[in-house]
């Protein structure tokens, strides 16, 4: 029932010249050119033929994307900034029978209801295999038959939709584009919205990964510990050395993936749990204690709540910021919520 398999493209390299970014040139950004590598991505994203829409974020010359197409995808919805390769993109859409559509525009500011739009939109066709043409089928072949080609062909229902983003975005606006992209999750707004089931398998610079999956008493452990854990389950799915990229960039990558919990930590809003990890996270080595009487001091009012929070916890307040659980830290931004009490910025 899988498409067949994209006729063969350019060699990438070839791809890469064309649009001007020869090895020669100044790169602004760090491509994957190898195959068994994106072929592993999306493999980790666990991409398949039940996915409902897979949105891929900064496609480049497409070699995630022909790795995505080539896993089943059934609908595929790319967004890339730089207009030189719309004629890549275009030449993939056409070879994949248009499972694959491309947006051209800013990842940090589309509006997400283009993306779940063009994506409800592609049309979904079936391709039979040499060997259904040829092998007759039994009654109970033929029914399985009906039922996985219907399965196929079902159409998006945009609030209610199996959804995995992926993306490998320039380091820089990684992180950004991540909180973003959380908050939205907290929400359930953009591609998040409704009963959305939607999955990430994100790249970025190492350390970054690592702080974003670090467990409590962790080396990396941070205020995007708290955020992501808060919300979704987080694995490393795949650590990339520098030597992957061309041009080879002076820092390793690796992939996270992120699955949303069935009980997210943080019901609504995102803010006041990014004050709270922000403010205890700046002084990660010192105590519970210290943080939490620095902020009694910072807020006065919150004198009280604190006092609550720890009594209904009995939590350990010897131990060092690093070291504590997303939930306690939720439970005080829950509070914290509830009081309408915001944290000032230190
Ligand atoms: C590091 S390259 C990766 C390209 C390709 N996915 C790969 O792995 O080889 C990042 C890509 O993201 C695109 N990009 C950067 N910022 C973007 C944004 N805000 N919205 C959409 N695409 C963006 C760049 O033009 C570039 O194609």
């Amino acid at each position: 029932m899988i498409p067949r398999k994209l006729p063969p493209l350019p060699p990438i390299r070839d791809l890469i010249r064309v649009y001007g970014l020869s090895a020669d040139q100044k790169f602004s950004q760090n491509f994957i050119l190898d195959k068994n590598v994106t072929d592993t991505i999306a493999q980790r994203a666990k991409i398949s033929v039940n996915d409902d829409l897979v949105v891929e974020v900064g496609p480049g010359p497409g070699l995630l994307t022909r790795s995505i197409l080539d896993a089943g995808a059934r609908r595929v919805v790319v967004v890339e900034k730089d207009t030189r390769f719309v004629p890549t993109l275009e030449q993939l859409a056409e070879a994949s029978d248009q499972r694959l559509a491309a947006i051209m525009g800013d990842m940090l500011t589309i509006d997400h209801a283009e993306i779940l739009r063009v994506g409800a939109a592609i049309p979904v066709q079936h391709f039979s295999s040499a060997s259904e043409e040829t092998t007759p089928l039994t009654p109970e072949q033929q029914q399985q038959h009906r039922e996985s080609l219907e399965m196929y062909q079902r159409p998006m229902d945009p609030n209610n939709a199996t959804i995995r983003l992926l993306g490998n975005l320039p380091f820089g606006i990684a992180s950004p584009l991540l909180v973003q992209w959380l908050k939205m999750m907290a929400l359930r707004q953009g591609i998040f919205q409704g009963r959305n089931n939607v999955s990430m398998t994100l790249m970025f610079q190492k350390e970054v990964a690592e702080r974003i999956v670090s467990p409590p008493g962790g080396a990396h452990r941070s205020r995007l510990s708290i955020l992501a854990q808060s919300l979704c389950d987080v694995k490393m799915a795949y650590k990339l050395p520098a030597g992957v990229f061309v041009p080879k960039p002076k820092v390793d990558a690796a992939v996270v993936h992120f699955e949303r919990r069935d009980d997210p930590m943080m019901p609504g809003s995102l803010d006041r749990l990014e004050d709270v990890a922000r403010f205890y996270f700046n002084k990660r080595r010192k105590t519970m204690g210290h943080n939490t009487n620095r902020l009694a001091k910072a807020v006065p009012e919150a004198r009280p709540i604190l006092d609550e929070w720890i009594a209904e916890g009995n939590w350990n307040m010897n131990a060092r910021t690093e070291e504590v659980s997303t939930f306690q830290l939720c439970a005080l931004a829950r509070k914290l919520e509830q009081a309408q009490l915001k944290i000032p910025l230190t």
